[in-house]
């Protein structure tokens, strides 16, 4: 239903300075995103606006040089690296005559693709609907080949009218069944925390190296791979951080820049883990020129979805490509708040599994909750050994 690149569609890019600054770093994102979808970079196109057309989003004279790319290279994909409303993306297809997506489409499907488990895949098709309703008005009726025609049309109804109707009993079927699996989570994971068990998230920018550094932690094997959202689904291991005692390590689906809304909301119990887990370690990709914007673009989603106050060690990870050395900051209560790694080489590595530690036992030393039950307990995923 929802239109993905498939693999190989040859894809021109374009991106307009509309003054959000950090212009390199977006592009490399895109292309990195595009590729990541499936798709061939053929050409990239640049340009400058004041403010977005309200009818093409681009100028006229830029619609038709990306007409005259897309000749050139025999491509049939446009992605513009922004948010197009749906008028502006009907636009530019009719007078491109080829299909045109923005940003918020490739990310969604790139999400579409990497969904495992049942309740990730549910996520998803929420987020596509949520992005498909708002594309639903005359003379664009992308259910209508999904439809099978005669029998499901209402009397009297129009193509439009079905297809909204469509798309609320579905999306209405998608919240019941996503309800009920987040209920039968939270039962799992009541009986599976015990007490004394620090509940720590990896959060970071995408491909910052929370897999790898989970993996490093654990040696458990989760996908690793320089494709941006190669983690969709929350995994969690159990970690004996030595004399610190245990604590259960979560790997969490990566954030980036202008998130889909739609994406967050759909994803809204998943990163509710994140929400209530004791302690974030927010990877960073210490070798790259955006980290700064990329911590603050995770930090910006971590408060959108109630995490904002959960403490944090900041994991400066891959100085193996950077001139610096494996180490330990603290704050000045003496917190580690800080620690430099790679978590390809392993160096630095037991600096944070004796944060983890010190963390743990900080933890364990608390006092208790009198109601017996901690507000941080986190919501986990079966733990597998
Ligand atoms: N040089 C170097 N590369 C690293 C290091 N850690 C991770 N990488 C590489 O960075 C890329 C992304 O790593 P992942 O672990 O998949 O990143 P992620 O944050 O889980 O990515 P998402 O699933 O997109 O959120 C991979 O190619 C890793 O091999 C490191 O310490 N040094």
């Amino acid at each position: 239903m929802f239109e993905r690149p498939a693999s190989g569609e040859r894809a021109v890019l374009v991106q307009l300075d509309l003054n959000q600054g950090a212009l390199d770093e977006r592009l490399s994102e895109l292309r990195l995103l595009a590729v990541s979808a499936g798709a061939s970079v053929e050409a990239v196109i640049g340009g400058r606006r004041a403010k977005p057309d309200p009818a093409l989003f681009a100028g006229r004279g830029k619609v038709d040089e990306i007409a005259e790319v897309l000749r050139v290279h025999d491509a049939d994909l446009v992605i513009f690296n922004h948010a197009l409303s749906p008028a502006q993306q009907r636009n530019l297809e009719r007078s491109l005559e080829c299909r045109v997506i923005d940003r918020t489409a490739l990310i969604l499907d790139i999400f579409a693709q990497r969904a495992r488990s049942h309740e990730g895949k549910l996520q998803v098709e929420l987020a596509q609907l949520d992005h498909l309703s708002t594309r639903l008005v005359r003379g664009w009726t992308h259910l209508e080949r999904q439809k099978g025609g005669i029998g499901l049309r209402g009397p009297g109804e129009t193509q439009l009218e079905t297809d909204r109707r469509l798309l609320g009993t579905r999306v209405k079927t998608l919240k019941e069944r996503l309800a009920r699996i987040e209920k039968q989570r939270r039962v799992r994971r009541r009986g599976r925390l015990g007490r004394g068990v620090l509940s720590v998230s990896l959060v970071g920018y995408t491909n910052a190296g929370k897999s790898t550094l989970f993996n490093a932690l654990t040696k458990a094997g989760a996908y690793a791979a320089d494709q941006l959202f190669a983690t969709l689904d929350t995994t969690s291991r159990r970690l004996y951080v030595g004399e610190g005692g245990n604590v259960v390590l979560s790997d969490t689906v990566g954030f980036i820049r202008d998130l889909p809304h739609s994406l967050v909301a759909a994803f809204h119990s998943t990163l509710e883990e994140t929400a209530s887990a004791d302690l974030l370690l927010h990877v960073v990709d210490a070798a790259s020129e955006d980290r700064e914007a990329q911590v603050d673009a995770v930090n910006r989603v971590l408060v959108e979805i109630g995490a904002g106050d959960v403490p944090q060690i900041m994991v400066m990870n891959k100085i193996d490509l950077t001139q610096a050395e494996a180490a330990v900051n603290r704050d000045e209560y003496g917190k580690i708040d800080r620690v430099f790694l790679s978590a390809r080489t392993g160096e630095g590595l037991s600096l944070l599994r004796d944060a983890l530690a010190e963390a743990a036992r900080a933890s364990a030393a608390a006092p208790e909750d009198p109601a017996g039950s901690s507000p941080n307990l986190t919501d986990i995923d079966p733990i597998q050994t």
